[in-house]
């Protein structure tokens, strides 16, 4: 069955809802310290405006895809309020952070090229909205290698996720341009 303007507008305050609350307690490591929920809603954001996408999955994925990462969310509880697709699309887009950092950076260069068209799309403007980020401004405690370093291996993974959609492709290889990343 398809879904109503009014029910899809219910999921996505559902998912925006959500993570609100998941994320109340996080900050962004900016000198500002924003809202962490500023970022999942950015990155949706991303995906609607630049993007162009107009999947519902590939937005609510969006918007909660950083929660089982970094808080107590499990796939669990996204799937019983969500459904299966959601819980796969954001279990494709989350690191284990129960591995070493090296070895987590080497899988997602690894895993973004069999990845879905869905979660290659969250990827990209996951990665766009970080490397945005660090032009405007240095995570707290980061050295400017530590800045480099990011650019470089986000090309990596930004690599293994061409094709999948040109506008945000464009933005992300100017960034590259940008700060000599090849
Ligand atoms: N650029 C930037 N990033 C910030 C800021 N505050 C928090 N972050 C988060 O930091 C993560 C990148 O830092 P790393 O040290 O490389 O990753 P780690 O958290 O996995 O250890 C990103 O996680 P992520 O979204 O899961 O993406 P990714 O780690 O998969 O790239 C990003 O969202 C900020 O002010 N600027
Ligand atoms: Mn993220």
């Amino acid at each position: 069955m398809s879904q109503s303007p009014g029910d899809i507008i219910e999921i996505v305050i559902k998912c925006v809802n959500f993570a609100a609350v998941k994320h109340k307690d996080q900050r962004r490591l900016d000198p500002e310290s924003s809202p962490y929920i500023n970022h999942p809603i950015g990155v949706a954001y991303i995906l609607t405006n630049e993007a162009k996408i107009t999947d519902v999955d590939v937005i609510q994925a969006a918007l909660l895809h950083d929660t089982v990462e970094d808080t107590n969310a499990t796939f669990e509880e996204i799937e019983n309020e969500f459904g299966p697709k959601i819980r796969s699309i954001v279990e494709e887009v989350t690191d284990d952070k129960s591995l070493p950092k090296q070895e987590r950076k080497l899988l997602q260069i690894k895993h973004a090229p069999t990845s879905s068209y869905e979660a290659k799309l969250v990827k990209l403007a996951d990665k766009l909205y970080n490397l945005r980020d660090l032009e405007k401004a240095t995570p707290k405690r980061w050295t400017p290698y530590r800045v480099q370093e990011y650019f470089a291996w986000s090309k990596k993974v930004v690599d293994g996720l061409r094709g999948t959609n040109q506008a945000m492709e464009d933005s992300l290889d100017e960034l590259f341009k940008k700060r000599n990343v090849s």
